[in-house]
């Protein structure tokens, strides 16, 4: 073989070993001379570029290849020629190109083309094409999953984060910054590390107090042994957060963050629900929308006695002792309100009744507003109801008696006068006190006094209807009321019905008590159309009936209404002239049946009232007793009385006996003994010349307290005169225990003695007994020469009365003694001469 053969045959196999590559290239190859057109290329490059392969031969013009994708469209829209113009245009620039183009049947293959050089100059070009459609598809399919997983990402809920190996953050969502409130500033140079996260919230206090690099160094390393982790972490805000984090194939990690707030929330007051339901007091029923009872809670069983595992199941009844019919009010009014509250009556497994108080709620879905479930609650109220009856029986009677109370009189009272009213026919309030109650209650006790209020009442009510009302006002104050009568004779009638019962013996203990009543009656329209019109009336004539001496009954008149307006004017009146110093004292003297000599004077108050003149004792003397004032008053006239004395011997006057006068009340004061020696030491006169009169039915009312009393105010060396003696039905072996030392006889005895008989027989008797007691005796009331020679005869020791003088004010009182000294310097004179 020549050299030349050997050379050929070395082209040979080049050129096969070359075509041998390059048609088994997996790319598409062409190469075009400078002109060009076609000079080599593979199979592929026909396949892919889809060319047919008639057309693909040597030197075939690139225009001419490339004109049968244009006419395929290959390169968009418009005139073919026009393509093939501006890629061979291109294309004579040999410069290098790489692109990617995907035919309209979806086929993408990669072109790049090189230029050739053949010794420095440029000789084509080669480029190849490379089937990219499976990677293109891949590549598609690998970002749309992408954007899924983002759009998933981004929409999730929770915040996400992705760290990788170097725990660098590579991807996050916007829930990320949200949820752990991330400012911006922390992702203005991309995505920060974990660490940087970390920091920042140890920085803000996000894991609590602490050292915060430790606190980063700790959570670091956590995440560097890439496992799986599960925390719930609760924000300084509040927020409770999961924590979920899962190591990713590449060393990372994907970490989860869920905000579970409203979830934990929701589960600490289903546990509280839970906790009410199983600890209330107060029994619950929970049922479906068709009361049938899901559950109950074990109070329910506490109430009902009816075990909770019987109850599931069943329909469930609000009122269980009413008729079927009768139980559907509080459901309906449920189903419309949404809610019912009442009181309903519950049967006991031991088949007894219990009032309950049961709230029914009706329970809605939220979407559609369905009826799903009945919550009813309830509780007994057996106790309540009874604490209510007794409240309200306590808030309308009487504790003691059980009659009405005033409260409750006052509301029957008004249904009564408006029955009445359209009955046409009359009502009568009667108002009734006790008479001597207060000694009773006094002298034998409280415990006395209630049974005889008790046994008073229980008459009371026998005595009258049913229908009519019997109250007690308190103390021994009761009232009647008598509505539908015809006319007062009705009224009177049932008065004295009342009187006779009230009347009779009590028998109460030990003692057998007697009272009477004092009955005041007003009538209805006569004395007034209003219950207080009527009360007040009814009152008024109460005490005029007291006044008349007890143990009757009155009606009222309207006279009886002015004088209770005169006796609370005068009242005011009294207060008045006591602050202003209204008030002196006259004295009248008395004088020795004997001699005649003047032996003493009795202080007698006045009031000189700045408008209504000179007021008389007997005007205000009981309302000043009945007030109360009279214990001041009393008080004033002991001192001033006792300074006049000092007065008189200041002038000169002869010291004579002053007698003044207590009252009820001051000898009931404890401080009365202290008060007397007070005036005594204050004046300096000598006790022995103060004389205390006292009447003889204020010591007899309470005669065995009076013994004590007088018994110390004698120890003071005053001497002490029974007042008015006669009128108080003296009991003399308590006459003989009171250290007395003079006896006044009441001047209704001495007015008439020298014509009735009676008079000078009591006189005579009271002089023997008083002189028994080694008492003397002082007539007053003496008014002529007459009486003063009878009473001189019966053996009246002194005498008093206007026969001699009438009580006098100071100054004259003074003229008197000075006279009576001058009468003594005569011996034998008589004074009623001098007087006269
Ligand atoms: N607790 C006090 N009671 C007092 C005081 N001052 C008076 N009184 C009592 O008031 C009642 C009326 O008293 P008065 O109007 O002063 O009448 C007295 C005499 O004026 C009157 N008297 C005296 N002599 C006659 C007379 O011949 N005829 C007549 N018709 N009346 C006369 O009697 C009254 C004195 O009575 P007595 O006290 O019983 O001696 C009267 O009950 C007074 O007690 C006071 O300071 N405190």
């Amino acid at each position: 073989m020549t050299d030349q053969q050997t050379i050929a045959l070395k082209l040979h196999r080049q050129t096969a070993y070359l075509t041998a590559i390059v048609n088994h290239l997996p790319q598409g190859i062409s190469v075009f001379d400078d002109q060009l057109r076609l000079q080599y290329w593979n199979q592929l490059f026909i396949d892919i570029l889809e060319l047919p392969p008639e057309i693909v031969v040597r030197n075939v013009s690139f225009d001419d290849l490339i004109m049968v994708p244009a006419l395929r469209g290959e390169y968009g829209p418009g005139d073919p020629a026009e393509h093939v113009r501006k890629r061979r245009a291109l294309a004579e620039q040999f410069s290098p190109h790489r692109f990617e183009r995907t035919k309209p049947n979806g086929r993408s293959h990669l072109v790049i083309g090189e230029p050739l050089y053949l010794d420095g100059k440029v000789a084509g070009f080669i480029t190849t094409y490379t089937d990219i459609t499976e990677r293109k598809r891949t590549e598609e399919a690998l970002a749309r999953n992408n954007e899924t997983l983002r759009t998933i990402i981004d929409n999730m809920p929770s915040a996400v984060s992705l760290v990788d190996s170097e725990l660098q953050v590579i991807a996050c969502n916007d829930q990320l910054r949200r949820l752990l409130a991330f400012p911006d500033s922390l992702f203005a140079n991309g995505l920060p590390s974990l660490a940087d996260l970390i920091r920042f919230n140890a920085e803000r206090g996000e894991y609590g107090p602490g050292d915060a690099e430790e606190q980063v160094a700790t959570r670091l390393a956590r995440a560097r042994l890439g496992e799986a982790h599960h925390f719930e972490r609760t924000r300084p805000d509040g927020t409770v957060l999961e924590v979920h984090g899962q190591p990713v194939a590449d060393g990372g990690f994907v970490t989860i963050y869920t905000d579970i707030t409203d979830r934990r929330r929701t589960e600490a007051r289903l546990q509280l629900a839970d906790k009410v339901f199983e600890h209330s007091p107060e029994a619950i029923v929970i049922t479906d929308g068709n009361r049938r009872i899901l559950s109950v809670n074990p109070a329910h069983e506490a109430i009902s006695g009816h075990a909770a595992a019987h109850m599931t199941g069943q329909c469930f009844v609000a009122n269980e002792a009413a008729p079927d019919a009768e139980d559907g009010e509080p459901w309906t009014t449920a189903d419309t309100l949404g809610f019912w509250a009442g009181e309903t009556t519950g049967l006991r497994a031991d088949g007894g009744s219990y009032p309950r108080w049961m709230t029914i709620s009706a329970v809605r879905d939220g979407n559609d507003n369905r009826l799903t479930h009945y919550i009813a609650i309830f509780s007994d109220i057996t106790e309540r109801k009874r604490a209510e009856e007794a409240i309200q029986h306590l808030a309308h009677h009487d504790t003691l008696t059980g009659l009405d109370n005033r409260f409750s009189l006052g509301i029957r009272l008004q249904q009564a006068i408006a029955t009445t009213r359209r009955q046409d026919r009359r009502l009568a309030v009667l108002f009734l006190d006790l008479d001597r109650f207060k000694t009773i209650n006094d002298s034998l006790g409280h415990h006395v006094g209630d049974a005889l209020l008790v046994e008073v009442a229980k008459r009371l009510r026998e005595s009258v209807r049913e229908t009519d009302v019997v109250a007690r006002l308190g103390g021994d104050e009761f009232v009647v009321v008598l509505p539908g009568l015809h006319d007062e004779n009705d009224a009177a009638h049932s008065a004295g019905k009342i009187l006779d019962a009230l009347s009779a013996p009590y028998p109460i203990g030990d003692n057998t008590l007697h009272t009477t009543p004092s009955i005041g009656i007003s009538l209805f329209p006569d004395d007034g159309d209003n219950t207080s019109a009527l009360m007040r009336n009814a009152d008024t004539a109460m005490y005029h009936a007291k006044a008349l001496g007890r143990a009757n009954f009155q009606f009222y008149a309207e006279e009886l209404n002015r004088a209770a307006l005169e006796r609370i004017e005068l009242e005011r009146k009294l207060r008045k002239a006591l602050e202003q110093d209204q008030f002196e004292l006259w004295y009248q003297p008395q004088f020795s049946a004997a001699d005649g000599t003047l032996t003493g004077v009795e202080a007698l108050i006045r009031w000189r009232h700045p408008v209504d003149g000179l007021i008389s004792p007997a005007r205000f003397i009981p309302l000043a007793e009945e007030t109360g004032l009279i214990v001041e008053l009393g008080n004033w006239v002991l001192h001033t009385a006792c300074q006049q004395t000092r007065q008189w011997r200041e002038q000169g006057l002869p010291a004579i006996r002053m007698s003044i006068n207590l009252s009820t009340r001051q000898l009931r004061s404890a401080q009365l003994g202290d008060k007397v020696a007070a005036a005594l030491a204050a004046s300096g006169l000598p006790a022995r010349l103060l004389e205390l009169e006292i009447t003889e039915s204020a010591v007899m009312e309470r005669p065995q307290e009076a013994v004590g009393v007088l018994i110390g105010l004698k120890a003071l060396g005053v001497s002490i005169a029974i007042d008015d003696f006669g009128t108080g039905y003296s009991s003399l072996s308590y006459l003989k225990l009171f250290p007395l030392d003079h006896l006044k006889i009441d001047r209704s005895f001495v007015s008439d003695i020298e014509h009735d008989p009676n008079d000078a027989a009591i006189v005579t008797a009271a002089v023997s007994l008083a002189h028994n007691l080694g008492l003397s005796v002082i007539a007053e009331g003496v008014e002529t020469a007459v009486q003063l020679t009878r009473l001189r005869e019966l053996g009246c020791d002194e005498m008093q009365g206007y026969y001699f003088s009438p009580p006098v004010p100071a100054a004259d009182a003074a003229e008197l003694l000075r006279l009576s000294a001058r009468c003594r310097a005569k011996a034998g004179a008589r004074v009623e001469c001098n007087l006269g």
